[in-house]
């Protein structure tokens, strides 16, 4: 473990604790449930990334709630996932929406699951939904987070932002009262309660369209299956995002192998870099 200055850098050894393994005595509903509000008629293929990226990841069930035709999408390539409204461990909202063109019924149907206060992964296009002091994880990238910012009547370019990610990172938590993982080349996760992770030894083909929705699939499986601990403990969050980083930055590795990637080959990396983690031990 290192700790430079106030950042801890996250290590595979410390992820290890973060992976639910299942137990004999399991079933889809004990190891959690994941409610996925994604995608839009403009961005379906969001909503695809993200149920392959949390399905690999592992978790017991994906319930996944959005438009006709990424729901179509959505099952030609999943069929495992169950549409439709249920009970859920946690929420998955944002991933391919835009907060522009949104329309009232789905702006009702997230803000309705964000109320229900289970610990929530919010991205993208429903960062502008997000309440303070609930158990909530935000992943904006440096443009969404300055216009998150400018809400909160605080102005900085993304240019700002990524030129001292970790220092705007913590003010984001300060500010927001949510968990913030700012995504770049280096991640930084910042909790309310004080707690600064780093994610670091990526590559840069990571680069790519859609492999920031994978990640929401990664954080929204973690939580779904760590869902009591991410109710609780405000650090427990930040540090589940600080492991789906690391995951979402060692299945880009294992998929790249020096060479491109597409997003879909992070989340189809998935299993295969879970299990090296986990040492090869087969269910526990
Ligand atoms: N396959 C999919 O369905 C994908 C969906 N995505 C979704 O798309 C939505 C928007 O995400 P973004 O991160 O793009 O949103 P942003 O609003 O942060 O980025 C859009 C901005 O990027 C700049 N930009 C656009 N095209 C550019 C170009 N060719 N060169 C330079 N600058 C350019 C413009 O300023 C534009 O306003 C999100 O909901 C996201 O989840 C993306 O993840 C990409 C893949
Ligand atoms: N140069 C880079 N090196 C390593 N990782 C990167 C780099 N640029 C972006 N990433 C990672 O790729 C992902 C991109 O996410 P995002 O910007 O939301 O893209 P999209 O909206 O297309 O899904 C993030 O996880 C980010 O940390």
């Amino acid at each position: 473990m290192t700790i430079a200055g106030n950042w801890l850098d996250w290590t595979a050894e410390r992820a290890r604790d973060w992976i639910a393994v299942p137990l004999a005595s399991d079933d889809k509903y004990s190891r959690g449930v994941l409610g996925m509000i994604t995608g839009s008629r403009e961005y379906p293929g969001a909503a695809v990334l993200g149920v392959e990226a949390a399905v690999r990841t592992g978790v017991g069930m994906v319930r996944y709630r959005g438009p006709e035709r990424a729901e179509n999408l959505v099952l030609a390539r999943r069929p495992e996932i169950v549409r439709g409204a249920g009970r859920v461990q946690a929420w998955l909202t944002g991933s391919g929406m835009d907060a522009g063109t949104r329309s009232t019924e789905t702006t009702a149907m997230v803000a309705a699951a964000l109320a229900e206060g289970l610990p929530s992964v919010v991205d993208a296009g429903c960062l502008d939904l997000v309440v303070g002091g609930a158990p909530i994880v935000i992943t904006p990238h440096f443009r969404e987070l300055s216009a998150l910012l400018s809400r909160h009547g605080i102005e900085a370019t993304p240019q700002q932002l990524q030129q001292a990610p970790g220092e705007w990172a913590v003010r984001a938590a300060a500010t927001l009262q949510v968990t913030v993982l700012l995504k770049g080349s280096v991640t930084h996760i910042a909790s309310p309660a004080g707690m600064q992770i780093r994610v670091s030894g990526s590559t840069p083909w990571l680069a790519t369209a859609g492999t920031g929705d994978v990640l929401g699939g990664i954080l929204g499986a973690l939580v779904a299956t760590h869902a009591e601990q991410a109710q609780n403990d405000q650090n427990a969050l930040a540090e589940l995002a600080a492991t789906a980083s690391l995951l979402h930055a060692q299945a880009a590795l294992r998929a790249s192998a020096g060479g491109p990637i597409a997003a879909l080959d992070v989340a189809e990396a998935l299993p295969a870099t879970i299990a090296a983690l986990l040492g090869g031990t087969p269910g526990r």
